[in-house]
């Protein structure tokens, strides 16, 4: 492949660039235009597909409770919080845009991102590291000594490409969110989180298909960790998420509840 690069004229590479490009890019338009999910999501007016991943999750587990007090860690644009918001606050007369970033009586949601995201009538909206100090002490502030019920991590690292590296910070970012949890979570309490995982590419001709996922070292322990903390542990793979997405989600049930002194969940 790298002596292929080596022996085209500077022109040529320019050429083929734009060729890869434009595929790519139509490649990409013709899935988005042919992918349900999308579709569904624009005629729900969800704000990303990704909604249908914690519907399908949720469907099947039963997590998201009316009345619950949940966090959502890696949230924008939203697409999560809008289905947290939807179960939580079901029933309520429709809450209008002045109640965002109110705590509710009955039902608080959390939504923590490090980018900013349109208001969500009902939820507040934490722009902000979760690792940060200062994030997770206005989670804290917010809460005002009330259990969590369920805590959810969507959070993805950006990626930089080199495969190993992203899928390390994304296992670092799932122990953080796991550590956090169990400091915050009630007993019998709910944790589900992404998790990237290894692949094995096929590599051709600058097209990169992911063929098959499995679970490193990381991921085993990461699940060896939840299974001491939780009742019940499933690995998932939701309909919604694509097939060739290396992600898959761990949702734990039946918090065991704290065993030892609390610390900062760091
Ligand atoms: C896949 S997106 C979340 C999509 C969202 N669940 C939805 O349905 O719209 C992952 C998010 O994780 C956020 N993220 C990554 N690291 C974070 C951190 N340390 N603190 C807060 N958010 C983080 C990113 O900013 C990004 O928006």
């Amino acid at each position: 492949m790298l002596s292929f690069i080596r022996e085209q004229s500077p022109t040529n590479l320019c050429k083929l660039s734009l060729r890869l490009y434009s595929s790519s890019s139509k490649k990409w338009l013709s899935r988005q235009s042919n992918d349900v999910f999308v579709r569904d999501a624009r005629a729900q007016q969800y704000r990303a597909r990704s909604a249908f991943k914690l519907i399908q999750l949720n469907d099947k587990h039963r997590f998201l409770k009316r009345n619950a007090n949940v966090i959502e860690l890696g949230s924008s644009p939203g697409g999560w919080t809008q289905v947290i918001a939807e179960k939580v606050f079901k029933g309520k007369q429709k809450l209008s845009e002045e109640e965002t970033n109110v705590t509710s009586k009955a039902g608080t949601v959390i939504a923590v991102d490090l980018l900013p995201m349109e208001p969500i009538p009902g939820v507040n909206i934490l722009e902000g590291d979760f690792l940060a100090e200062p994030t997770r002490q206005s989670i804290m502030k917010i809460l005002d000594g009330k259990a969590v019920d369920v805590v959810l991590s969507d959070m993805a690292p950006s990626f930089s490409g080199h495969h190993m590296a992203d899928h390390a910070r994304s296992m670092e970012l799932c122990e953080y969110a796991l550590a956090f949890a169990t400091n915050i979570l009630k007993k019998d309490g709910v944790f589900v989180c992404k998790v990237s995982h290894l692949s094995v590419y096929e590599n051709s001709m600058l097209k990169l298909t992911a063929t098959q996922f499995f679970m490193g070292g990381s991921e085993q322990d990461f699940r060896q960790l939840l299974r001491k903390h939780f009742e019940t542990v499933r690995h998932e793979k939701p309909k919604a998420s694509r097939k060739e997405s290396t992600e898959g989600f761990f949702v734990a049930i039946g918090f065991r509840g704290q065993t030892e002194q609390p610390s900062d969940g760091f």
